[in-house]
């Protein structure tokens, strides 16, 4: 049988939450930008940290002050993960609840050990915020979590975390007004902090997963897409139109390109300036995008051109489709923008045998056609 001596368990596990600091430090050091929330987890797990080494000192040092402190820092640590996990959902942070519950829980904690000492009514107190801390994120994770395991993880581990504080709230509750008289055996509260400290631990790694995960979409996301205006790239409408070729050719239907290039867009660059253009380009791009079948993708390879793929299309369809586009930079005009028109070029897939780059070669000539006929104009492909 092992033996577990409860202060070496508190102990190694308030070393390990030191290093599992650092880990995402340097995470948020490296991708902190695009996956919020990492710094708040470091910092309260720093001051978990703390709230571990006051609570060991305590059998050396005078215990009041120290345990006032252990009990101080397990709100800020619990606290700043909220903070932390309300940030890398999206979601503004709680600084008035955090400072409340902080302030609150340590004044009365304060009150039930010094003005009168209440072992029952502290563990009333202690857990009953930090059921919340837990219970507010369980919350975010279940409503703005994605169905990926890394945020199922962590929602099932933060949910019993708050399950079992509540469950030692409400024994607590029941021994505070039946005036129940709780064993204070120190080796039982160094289990106790022993697992709570390992939880927390097991929470950051779930966390860690969550924010790796988010990172990776990320990551996927911009490899695919282009910065400036959100739309496919050239990569990313690569792997569309493989996957939508195949789709097409197994079901026997049509399919065709869109080629979209704004009008003397160079004049806009000239008189507006560079910013002004890219975000006519912006603009142009979403008008075009939420013109388009949800089927349909654009992209940008660059420059002021945009292909748009229109599956089980044919010519007729993706003529109705370019003039609705037409019409929708003349509506959507933003007033803060220069008005600008487009010309397009239409072209179908001739045969199961014709490349990708020989229809774009023809859908070009088309959309060439349509600048030297004058511009703001649709023009099918030969
Ligand atoms: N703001 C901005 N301009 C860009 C970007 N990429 C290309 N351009 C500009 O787009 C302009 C394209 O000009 P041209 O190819 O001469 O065509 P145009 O002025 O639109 O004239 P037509 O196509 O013949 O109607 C150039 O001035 C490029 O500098 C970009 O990412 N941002």
């Amino acid at each position: 049988m092992i033996s577990l001596d409860p202060k070496t368990v508190l102990f190694m596990t308030t070393l390990m939450s030191v290093a599992m600091a650092i880990v995402m430090y340097s995470a948020h050091a490296n991708f902190g930008k695009e996956v919020k929330g990492l710094d708040r987890w470091a910092m309260g797990l720093l001051a978990l940290v703390g709230g571990g080494v006051t609570f060991m000192l305590r059998d050396y040092l005078p215990q009041t002050p120290l345990l006032l402190a252990t009990n101080f820092l397990l709100f800020a640590g619990l606290g700043l993960s909220m903070i932390g996990t309300q940030e890398f959902f999206g979601r503004p942070p709680a600084w008035r609840v955090y400072w409340g519950i902080v302030a609150a829980g340590f004044a009365l904690v304060a009150w039930f050990f010094v003005v009168r000492p209440d072992f029952a009514a502290r563990l009333t107190v202690v857990s009953a915020f930090v059921f919340y801390f837990y219970a507010e994120q369980a919350r975010l994770v279940w409503r703005y979590g994605t169905s990926h395991f890394s945020t199922r993880f962590f929602g099932t581990l933060i949910t019993i975390q708050a399950l079992v504080v509540l469950v030692r709230f409400g024994m607590a509750l029941r021994a505070m007004v039946s005036h129940i008289d709780l064993i204070r055996d120190n080796t039982v509260t160094s289990i106790y902090m022993g697992i709570g400290n390992f939880m927390a631990l097991m929470l950051t790694v779930a966390f860690m997963t969550m924010a790796t995960r988010r990172l990776q979409t990320i990551l996927e996301q911009r490899s695919t897409h282009d910065p400036l205006t959100g739309v496919l790239n050239r990569r990313g409408f690569a792997l569309f139109y493989e996957y939508q070729r195949l789709q097409m050719r197994r079901a026997g239907k049509p399919m065709t390109l869109m080629e979209i290039d704004i009008d003397h867009f160079k004049a806009v660059n000239d008189r507006f300036g560079h910013m002004v253009g890219d975000k006519v380009l912006a603009h142009v791009a979403r008008a075009v995008r939420e013109t388009l079948r949800e089927t349909d993708d654009v992209a940008r390879f660059g420059g002021e051109e945009f292909i748009v793929l229109l599956p089980d299309s044919d010519e007729r369809n993706a003529m109705l489709a370019a003039e609705r586009i037409r019409d929708a930079l003349r509506r959507f005009a933003d007033i803060q923008l220069p008005m600008v028109t487009v010309s397009i070029g239409i072209g179908c897939h001739a045969s199961d045998e014709e490349s990708l780059d020989a229809l774009l070669a023809r859908t070009d000539a088309a959309l060439y056609r349509a600048k030297q006929n004058g511009r703001d104009r649709v023009e099918l492909a030969t």
